[in-house]
């Protein structure tokens, strides 16, 4: 590709005009564009041809990115016109999945409802599945039969809850492989090294992510369950394989061929058919298709743009006027003509329905483009892959890279365990557990694999598909957790009860019932009590504020089965998978044992599997285990899943509340008929990218609007007196007290530990060293030195290297004090939920205070409430007293 490459903010843009010129008549299109991504001086830069369209959707503020275009001078000014070569890209920042733009070319607006209502639990969506993971087991080599009869299985669940057997989906499902075999079996496919099944493909110029079915020599194949009779492949069909297509180009493949597999024409009889009943239907991958393509992406691209930065009284959402479609024949009708009318929105379907009220869709439409804005910073997220060095993203604790590659070996279901040695000074966010991007080295443009982590010590073990060479582990920016709001702010405002609309949308104050019933649920703690009894008694929600260490968990276990023996069936939810086992636990410790936990089976912990929901297995008997269940429990995001979706409860119990965005408490609570949430508003937000409405938790929204709703924990089980006194007056008005006066008057000296063998600071349960040193970025080297000093003294003095904590600011001074320590040293938010009975905290900050534990006061609430007898705090003096906040919190330490 010759030409150079123009890409930066659009300034304006001019009309669509027609030319003549020494190839006849030609249209045009002048766009001012500011280069290098805004620092050069504006240009003019001229569309030509075909890609005037893309011009049509352009608008200042816009991203424009031109590619091979060349340099031209007319009248004296420099600027570029696009060439035969150039590629001409809306907004590249804006991530496009090729699932989306399948359905943008059938209809915007069908693209739109199904971000909106997500993928359902349907027979055919289950049955897609099936036949896809049968596909891949084939071009890995498996049995035919075998893979069937694995796959069905597998789906037990789903296919239980849709009223299936096994034996018929099984038939069905062979007769789908049939095409599949036949067409392997066909010619010279023998050679396994052309074949690759399921490629994770990010394209940074062009703005599209996906994943291919299988690459057969290069090229795209996708396989479709449904059936096509013509000799063509079908449109959106097409287009989507040569998304794929025009991903490879972009690395350096030039696949002149794309293959769609129409798995069901094999099932079709001939005498009842009549076309051409051959499941495989190639076409050719020109250049005009893939333009075409990316003048869709970019008309894509640039609606969702203006959803957000359109000045507009509302945010702009498709039609259905764009596209050329008929709307008797769609599919989605009766879905779209229910959104219409109930939102409000134009549709060129029509609209059903009288629209929800005005509070009701100015809180969908303003909680849409707040999710919006978060796939946008996800999409940042995502980009940092391509636009950091390795060694940025490493620093930026996003990467391990230098990994070097010790084996590959094939597991049990055709699944490959990786393993890499880990330079021994590497840290970053990944987790044990977590699904992260294994590459070679290079994950945009290297062989990269989507895998779960198993290890993470020396060794870094990782679970692909597909083998790679393990040098380089990044974290996997999943825009998963958006699209889930999504789906739960549509339930939330379309579905469900209207009791509970009224609550949510300010209508109506919370009910409670009056019968008179004073049970005595606890009889040691008049707070716990009352939350119970409120949660009991609760006709449309109750909110339980639980401070550190109050019970929260004993609460919520006790109310459970206080509403499990009135008959209710039970929702538990939470954000984190930690915090549903912990509440299982505490379940099983008050001796009821009737739970189905849902989760994967590495997010549950151990001691909760044998309460797991397994999948696999008989249907009848798996939708009977789910259904019947008197608690089912589960993470929020698990909630979203399409499953969990087809779930109804009595009521939702949601822990961590404070901690979830407003979309993800719909997730859970839109399943019952009433709710409890749990949660602290003066400890962590919600954990998102954007800066909106997500950052307020419906805890707390609620809270605030429905005091009478709620109780507050007011007696806690973990701090001394000495300890909890700071956090008491500052954040919970003094009304935090120890529970009893064991816990008030516990000291270090419980722990074998003799107070005479350390410095005076480091003891008389709150303390505070200055060890002077200096913030260099995120980490200060003395300090850390210091830190490691105080934690060795503890363990010097008796103290079990297991109840000794470390809590810093940033991960850059977790893995300085980490690299001088064997104890536990992490940030705030991994501290969130437990406890220790000494912490030392690292402030880090010298001369000024900036940085992510002091502006949010919250999080210093957190890191000052999880120690038991000694809390130990290590910063510089100076810095902290130039705050009021941080001032008082000196002086409570040096008292
Ligand atoms: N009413 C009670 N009587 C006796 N012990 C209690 C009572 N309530 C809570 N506890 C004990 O106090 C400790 C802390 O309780 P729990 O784990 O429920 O707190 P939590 O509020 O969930 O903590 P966190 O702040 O970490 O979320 C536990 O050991 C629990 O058994």
């Amino acid at each position: 590709m010759g030409g150079v490459n123009v890409r930066g903010p659009i300034v304006s843009v001019g009309e669509t005009r027609t030319v003549s010129t020494s190839y006849g008549e030609r249209d045009l299109r002048e766009l001012r564009v500011r280069p290098e991504r805004g620092a050069a001086e504006p240009v003019d830069v001229t569309l030509w041809g075909d890609w005037t369209e893309t011009g049509e959707h352009a608008e200042p503020g816009m991203e424009l990115l031109v590619t091979g275009a060349e340099e031209d001078d007319y009248g004296g000014e420099t600027g570029y016109a696009t060439t035969g070569d150039s590629w001409v890209v809306l907004e590249p920042d804006f991530l496009v999945d090729v699932t989306g733009i399948r359905s943008w070319v059938q209809c915007p607006r069908m693209y739109y409802l199904n971000k909106l209502s997500g993928i359902p639990l349907n027979y055919p969506v289950v049955k897609g599945t099936i036949v896809h993971e049968v596909f891949g087991d084939l071009l890995r080599g498996m049995d035919l039969e075998a893979s069937v009869s694995d796959r069905v299985e597998e789906a037990g669940l789903e296919l239980g809850l849709l009223g299936y057997e096994p034996s018929e989906v099984e038939d069905e499902v062979r007769r789908n492989a049939a095409a599949i075999e036949g067409w392997l079996a066909q010619g010279t496919l023998t050679d396994e090294d052309t074949w690759r099944s399921e490629f994770t493909l990010l394209s940074p110029t062009f703005g599209l992510k996906g994943r291919a079915d299988a690459l057969r020599r290069g090229t795209p194949v996708e396989l479709k369950t449904g059936k096509n009779t013509n000799r063509e492949p079908r449109f959106q069909d097409k287009i989507q394989a040569a998304c794929y297509a025009l991903m490879l180009e972009e690395r350096g493949v030039d696949p002149d061929i794309g293959t769609l597999l129409y798995t069901k024409n094999t099932a079709l009889e001939r005498n009842e058919e009549s076309g051409d009943l051959a499941p495989a239907k190639e076409f050719a991958v020109g250049d005009g298709l893939l333009k075409f393509v990316v003048r869709e992406r970019n008309a894509l691209a640039a609606m969702e743009w203006r959803a957000l930065d359109d000045p507009g009284e509302r945010p702009t959402v498709p039609t259905g006027y764009e596209a050329d479609a008929n709307c008797s024949y769609c599919f989605e009708q009766d879905a779209c003509m229910v959104v219409s009318g109930r939102l409000d929105q134009e549709s060129k379907a029509g609209q059903v329905g009288s629209p929800v009220p005005d509070e009701e869709r100015d809180y969908f439409d303003r909680f849409y483009t707040a999710i919006e804005e978060e796939r946008r910073e996800t999409h940042a997220e995502y980009r940092k892959l391509w636009e950091q060095t390795p060694e940025e993203r490493a620093a930026d604790d996003r990467a391990l890279i230098g990994l070097e590659p010790v084996s590959r070996t094939e597991i049990d279901d055709n699944r490959w365990e990786l393993r890499a040695r880990k330079p021994d000074d590497a840290v970053s966010k990944l987790r044990e557990g977590d699904v992260a991007l294994a590459s070679d080295g290079d994950p945009v443009t290297g062989h990269a694999e989507l895998g779960r982590i198993r290890e993470l010590g020396e060794e870094v073990v990782v679970e692909t598909d597909e083998p790679v060479d393990l040098g380089r582990l990044d974290v996997y920016p999943s825009e998963i957790s958006v699209d889930r709001m999504l789906t739960a702010l549509h339930d939330a405002v379309l579905k469900g009860s209207e009791r509970r609309k009224d609550v949510v949308f300010g209508r109506r104050e919370p009910e409670f019932a009056t019968d008179g019933d004073s049970s005595t649920y606890i009889d040691n703690n008049a707070a716990q009590n009352e939350a119970v009894s409120l949660a009991v008694d609760a006709e449309d929600c109750a909110l339980i504020h639980g401070p550190p260490g109050t019970g929260k968990t004993y609460t919520i276990a006790r109310t459970i089965r206080a509403l499990v023996a009135d008959g209710n069936r039970v929702l538990l939810s939470a954000f984190t998978n930690r915090a549903v086992d912990n509440a299982l636990e505490a379940l099983r410790d008050q001796g009821f044992n009737d739970v189905l936990r849902v989760g994967s089976e590495t997010g549950v912990r151990a001691d909760m599997q044998d309460v797991r929901l397994v999948e696999r297995g008989d249907p009848n008997e798996k939708a009977a285990e789910l259904r019947d269940a008197p608690v089912v429990a589960a993470t929020t995001a698990a909630c979203g899943s399409r499953v969990m979706r087809e779930c109804e409860f009595d009521v939702a119990l949601v822990d961590e509340a404070s901690q979830l965005t407003e979309p993800s408490t719909h997730a859970a609570i839109t399943l019952a008929d009433r709710f409890v949430l749990v949660g602290d508003h003066e400890q962590l937000p919600p954990v998102v990218r954007a800066e909106n409405d997500l950052k307020t938790s419906l805890f707390q929204r609620l809270i605030e609007a429905y005091p009478d709703a709620s109780v507050m924990l007011d007696r806690q089980y973990r701090m001394s007196q000495r300890i909890q006194a700071f956090a008491s007056a500052e954040f919970y008005d003094g009304a935090l007290r120890p529970a009893t006066p064991e816990v008030a008057g516990q000291r270090l000296s419980d722990l074998g530990v003799d107070p005479a063998d350390l410095a005076p600071e480091l003891t008389g349960g709150v303390g505070f060293v200055d060890p002077g040193g200096e913030r260099d970025g995120n980490r200060n080297v003395r300090e850390a030195e210091r830190v490691a000093g105080v934690v060795d003294a503890y363990l010097a003095a008796g103290a079990d290297p297991d109840d000794v904590g470390v809590i810093a600011p940033f991960r850059a001074q977790v893995a300085e004090i980490g690299r001088r320590t064997d104890v536990t040293v992490d940030t705030v938010d991994r501290f969130q939920g437990s406890s220790k009975e000494v912490i030392v905290v690292s402030f880090v900050a010298t001369g000024d205070l900036d940085g992510p534990i002091f502006e949010d006061h919250r999080r210093v609430n957190v890191a000052l409430t999880r120690a038991k007898k000694q809390l130990t705090l290590v910063g510089d003096a100076r810095a902290l007293g130039s705050d009021p906040f941080y001032g008082r919190m000196l002086e409570w330490a040096r008292r």
